[in-house]
């Protein structure tokens, strides 16, 4: 492993070890995958200015989530079926996650329970994904499992109504390898256990989707969460200020920023473009947090000094799991952490308070002459 230095070095071997199916499922995008390119290109287009002689000689990346201290300022995003990448999936992601202090967030998609996820990592601040079935009494019981096996927040993924097309997946004709399951639905019916392991025409995860999931999610929805569970609620998916308004509104702990990894609406913005818009709407009523293409150090800090609290990766662990199961993700996150406190030595940082507006502007402020 001593020869992969950056996550873009496991994405790579991730790509040459995972059988087709899987690698379709990980890497696409929404249709054109328009989004999925721009996710990263607005993060190159971003520049730092480092500011020099402030002593950096101590350092500190530690921070807090919803109230509870973590020891980095990032995350891992909730992927769904984390086994296709390595036998021990998500208990060897939430492991990592675990001894470097910071946020795991499980898919309801996982192939691995609630409760085994908790077992695997007590300590680990584990936060639970929702998506809302149309049959409510199954996100109501979902809810009650993620209270009692001490998951502290609840992550309720907003943007998928009906679900993105990805073509690779529709193409190929996706599927769960037969020895896999979602495992948070076993006793709840073979539809939803076992849903996505034949596809009928496209891809199976669109079919399950069409058939299961509630499309007429509402702002009401919020109220109807709150009304069972008080647990704090993240709205993730968010991408105007006009929605995390609302969702200030209806009392959420979090906006998460979001376009789910370019997988929904394709030619949405990078979410690196729709965070500023968002953390001047929220004017610090609420945490914001942001996932989509964050790849390095560097990017966590550019996200970090336009408002957000919290940064989030999805596809790096499962880089980092594809490799070398709980190890890789560790090594994975590992760089992440070296990168961002050696961006914030270089940039005159010593803690994350510092990392202000100032430091990070679009490349065009150079460009005036
Ligand atoms: C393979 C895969 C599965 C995903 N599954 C879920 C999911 O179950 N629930 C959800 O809210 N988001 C899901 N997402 C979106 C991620 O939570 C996250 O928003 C996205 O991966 C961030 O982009 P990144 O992969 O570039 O870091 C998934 C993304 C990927 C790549
Ligand atoms: C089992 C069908 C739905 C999987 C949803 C996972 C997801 O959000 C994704 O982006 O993929």
């Amino acid at each position: 492993m001593s020869n992969l230095v950056c996550v873009d070095d496991f994405a790579r071997e991730a790509h040459s070890i995972l059988p087709r199916n899987a690698l379709d499922y990980y890497r696409s995008g929404a249709d054109g995958e328009v989004t999925l390119s721009l996710n990263k290109e607005a993060l190159r287009r971003l520049r730092i200015r480092p500011r020099m002689l402030r002593d950096v000689e101590h350092r500190s990346t530690e921070t807090s989530a919803l109230g509870a201290r973590v020891a980095v300022p990032f995350g891992v995003s909730p992927t769904a079926m984390q086994r296709m990448a390595h036998p021990d999936g998500e208990v060897a992601n939430v492991r990592a996650v675990s001894k470097l202090g910071g946020v795991y967030i499980l898919s309801t998609l996982a192939t691995t329970s609630i409760e085994e996820v908790a077992r695997a990592a007590p300590e680990c601040t584990r936060w639970f994904q929702l998506y809302i079935y149309k049959d409510r009494k199954i996100t109501e019981q979902l809810v009650r499992r993620a209270e009692r096996a001490g998951y502290k927040a609840l992550v309720l993924t907003v943007d998928a109504p009906v679900f993105g097309l990805r073509r690779a997946d529709a193409r190929h004709k996706f599927t769960l390898p037969s020895h896999l399951q979602l495992a948070n639905f076993v006793g709840l019916g073979e539809d939803k256990t076992n849903g996505v392991a034949s596809a009928e025409s496209g891809s199976a995860l669109n079919e399950y989707v069409a058939k299961l999931f509630d499309a007429s999610l509402s702002w009401r929805d919020i109220d109807w969460l709150k009304s069972f569970t008080s647990l704090p609620i993240v709205l993730k998916g968010v991408l105007t200020r006009e929605d995390a308004i609302l969702g200030v509104e209806h009392g959420v702990a979090a906006i998460f920023v979001s376009n789910h990894g370019a997988r929904q609406l394709d030619y949405t913005p990078a979410a690196i473009e729709a965070l500023p818009e968002i953390t001047a709407a929220v004017k610090g009523r609420c945490q914001v947090f942001v996932d989509g293409g964050f790849s390095n150090g560097a990017d966590i800090f550019k996200a970090l000094a336009l408002g957000a609290d919290m940064v989030f990766v999805g596809r790096p662990a499962l880089w980092g799991l594809t490799h070398s199961g709980q190890a890789g993700v560790e090594k994975v996150l590992g760089i992440l952490k070296e990168e961002l406190d050696r961006t914030m030595a270089l940039a005159g940082c010593t803690n994350l308070k510092q990392i202000d507006k100032s430091m990070v502007v679009h490349e065009s402020f150079y460009h005036k002459l």
